[in-house]
């Protein structure tokens, strides 16, 4: 039997960078799938609609990504985005916008690797069982933000079940501080952000108890790690109005 639906039609904003352009050949090797928009800097986001897309994919900056989003959900059209910066004042105006587009889907993925999403899954498990816990997350050095999305999710999750367990604060006797020697503090977790050349995205999360320590780790060594999340997300998105956090809910 074959089958006889219609690819879905996408558009990539961000089309030249170095997520955009993956996203692109990825698209561009599904049979189920149809590349129509390649949208950069400089172009016009109404060569996608003209296009007529039906999922557009956002991997831009975070200073462009709200305006794009916007943009989309008033034409209607669902959007997957991995471009990072969202913080809950942001999520909040998606949500705003989506409330009068009934049928539009957006889906807000911090990272769209498997094995990350994994990582934040057991980092969250793990949490209520140790009394400290650290972020350290690594990047390639033309990344623009600090900490990394992934991270602040990550710690965010961390904090939330430690919340819910009931732990204090964490042990920490520092006195004397260089500024930033300490990292970033998000949700009372500490992100230490790295950037050297040759790295591409790589996190571990350190938990520490008495006699006892627990690293998870996880490497995204290719860009290619992130495109079976961008597709699954791309396939699905029309079938989820309203916003949608993360890949976990489709991987379940
Ligand atoms: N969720 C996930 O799994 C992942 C998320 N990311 C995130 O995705 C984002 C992009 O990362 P990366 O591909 O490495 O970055 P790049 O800088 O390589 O790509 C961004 C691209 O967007 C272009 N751009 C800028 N403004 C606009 C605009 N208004 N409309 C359309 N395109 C525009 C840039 O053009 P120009 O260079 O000319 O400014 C550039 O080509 C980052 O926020 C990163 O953190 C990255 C990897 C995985
Ligand atoms: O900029 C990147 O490269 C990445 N950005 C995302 C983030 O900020 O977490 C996802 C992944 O870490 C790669």
């Amino acid at each position: 039997m074959t089958d006889e639906r219609e690819p879905i039609r996408v558009g990539v904003l961000g089309a030249r960078g170095r997520m955009g352009l993956e996203v692109c050949k990825a698209v561009d090797a599904a049979d189920d799938l149809e590349l129509v928009a390649m949208v950069d800097q400089g172009d016009w986001l109404f060569n996608a609609s003209d296009a007529g897309a039906q999922v557009l994919v956002d991997f831009t900056t975070p200073d462009v990504v709200m305006d794009n989003l916007h943009w989309a959900v008033d034409q209607g059209i669902s959007v997957v985005v991995g471009t990072s910066g969202f913080t809950n004042q942001r999520l909040d105006r998606v949500r705003s916008w989506l409330s009068h587009k009934p049928g539009v889907g957006v889906l807000i993925a911090p990272n769209f690797g498997l094995g990350a999403v994994l990582m934040m899954q057991f980092a969250a498990r793990a949490a209520r069982y140790f009394e400290s816990v650290e972020i350290i997350e690594q990047h390639h050095p033309r990344k623009l933000d600090a900490p990394s999305g992934t991270a602040v999710h990550t710690a965010k999750l961390i904090g939330a079940a430690r919340a819910e367990a009931g732990l204090g604060a964490m042990p920490d006797a520092t006195k004397e501080e260089t500024s930033g020697a300490r990292g970033a503090e998000i949700e009372g977790v500490r992100i230490h952000s790295i950037r050297a050349a040759g790295l591409v995205a790589h996190q571990e999360v350190l938990f520490g108890t008495k006699g006892e320590t627990l690293t998870i780790r996880h490497d995204s060594l290719d860009r290619a790690s992130f495109m079976p999340g961008v597709l699954l997300a791309v396939r699905t998105i029309q079938s989820r109005p309203g916003l949608t956090l993360g890949l976990d809910a489709l991987l379940d």
